[in-house]
């Protein structure tokens, strides 16, 4: 497997504090900086537009790792790929599952020089994109149903990055398995042992001191 990556989503940020909170995180060990755009559509909840990516980009050496949970998955990838995403990860369902359609845009997000992802919801099998890992950087497996952060982990979700983790070592690939949504030592252990390489956190690192929630992440390699 690959060297373990944590990606602290910013959607927990506390944003009566946001400088202070971003210099710890420049200061961190996390590689990645989990950036949550939601639209109102496809999730119940609104989050950051473009202009907040270009200034985190601009404050934070980590790699942005932009997660959209948008409707229009194909405009908005491209929205945020000007902004500055070093990781572009839509969702399966926005595109209705199409494999042709969920292909042709992990291509484009590629042909842009970004690492191309896709998402899927907890109600959304696997098996689908089993065949097809290759033409993608990274599969995020949603933990939670997407929209929040500080929902409690979905143990099930494991089934399939183990399904997921299984094919990738068989092949030999270099797709990154990422987990998203309650995230904690403890479960992030449990997400590591099944095979995932990426690990997103929100409630859990920004509620403690930031470092150590980070570090305590990283150590579960
Ligand atoms: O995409 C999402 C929620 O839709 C996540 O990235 C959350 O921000 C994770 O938050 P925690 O569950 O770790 O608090
Ligand atoms: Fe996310």
């Amino acid at each position: 497997m690959k060297e373990l990556i944590v990606s602290p989503s910013i959607l927990s940020l506390d944003f009566s504090r946001p400088g202070e909170q971003l210099d710890a995180l420049a200061n961190s060990h996390a590689q990645w900086l989990h950036f949550d755009v939601m639209d109102g559509h496809f999730v119940p909840n609104l989050t950051f537009g473009p202009d907040i990516l270009r200034g985190f980009r601009k404050a934070l050496p980590q790699k942005m790792d932009v997660h959209i949970m948008v409707e229009d998955a194909r405009t908005y990838a491209d929205v945020f790929i000007d902004a500055g995403a070093d990781v572009l990860t839509f969702h399966s369902e926005a595109l209705e599952d199409d494999l042709d359609a969920i292909l042709s845009l992990c291509a484009h997000i590629r042909e842009r020089g970004v690492l191309a992802g896709v998402s899927i919801c907890p109600n959304t099998p696997v098996e689908p994109l089993l065949d097809h890992l290759a033409e993608m950087d990274v599969l995020l497996v949603m933990s939670v149903e997407p929209g929040f952060g500080g929902q409690s982990f979905m143990e099930g979700m494991l089934e399939k990055v183990k399904k997921a983790r299984a094919r990738i070592e068989a092949q030999g690939l270099s797709t990154r398995i990422e987990i998203d949504g309650g995230i904690n030592a403890q479960t992030g252990a449990l997400a590591v042992a099944a095979g995932c390489d990426t690990l997103v956190a929100g409630s859990y690192i920004f509620r403690q001191d930031i470092h150590a929630g980070i570090d305590s992440l990283l150590c579960l390699r």
